[in-house]
């Protein structure tokens, strides 16, 4: 098997699964330091009805095409992939037999940086799209409610060397966001990769 355990979250109207250790300790925090270094961090602003506010994180958006991601009233123009990001990138690909043309990387400084309830549904990733998210650094509580029926709810803790992987009608029903936390917790990266065509 090329990784252990993947656990379905078995969400309705929706398909993810959590594979914890998709890479090993060792590989996870060496990327994360890596990471941490040779990506081109950004904090934006971000337009929420009609008031301004820097985004509470740091972002970078990377491709293999020159297509731009566009959220939150935010342009983001790609960097091109390279060293540990395309690494990283190729295994993905390998292991989950998928092409991927880009990557949203976020990073959570401490407890108070976080990513408010949204869907990643623009329409440059298509119907349904596949999503895969990798985590490094301190782990993070990770937050999912169904769109239209208030009961359904799902809380996980995602891992360093973890992929959460969401596809199918996932970001059509579902909406995700990570909190703020007052623990006492040091930084965290996430990088989604996605398809944008
Ligand atoms: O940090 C995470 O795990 C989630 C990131 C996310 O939802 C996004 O970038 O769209
Ligand atoms: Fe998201």
């Amino acid at each position: 098997m090329l990784f252990s355990n993947p656990i379905n979250l078995e969400m309705k109207d929706g398909n993810v699964v959590y594979y914890p250790n998709f890479f090993n300790k060792n590989q996870a925090d060496i990327f994360f330091e890596n990471l941490l270094q040779s990506i081109n961090w950004q904090q934006d602003n971000i337009t929420v009805f009609g008031k301004t506010y820097l985004q509470p994180r740091l972002t970078a958006f990377y491709a293999d095409n020159s297509k731009n991601y566009k959220y939150s009233n935010i342009t983001m123009k790609p960097h091109h992939f390279s060293g540990d990001l395309l690494k990283i990138k190729t295994n993905i690909e390998t292991k989950l037999d998928i092409k991927f043309t880009s990557c949203l990387a976020n990073l959570y400084r401490d407890g108070n940086d976080s990513n408010g309830w949204h869907a990643d549904d623009e329409k440059e990733l298509g119907i349904n799209p596949i999503i895969a998210s990798i985590s490094f650094g301190e782990k993070r509580v990770f937050h999912f409610k169904h769109r239209y029926n208030k009961e359904l709810k799902k809380k996980l803790v995602l891992d360093p060397g973890s992929l959460l992987l969401m596809k199918g009608a996932t970001q059509e029903n579902w909406l995700h966001q990570i909190p703020k936390t007052k623990k006492q917790i040091g930084e965290r990266i996430n990088l989604t990769f996605r398809i944008i065509k």
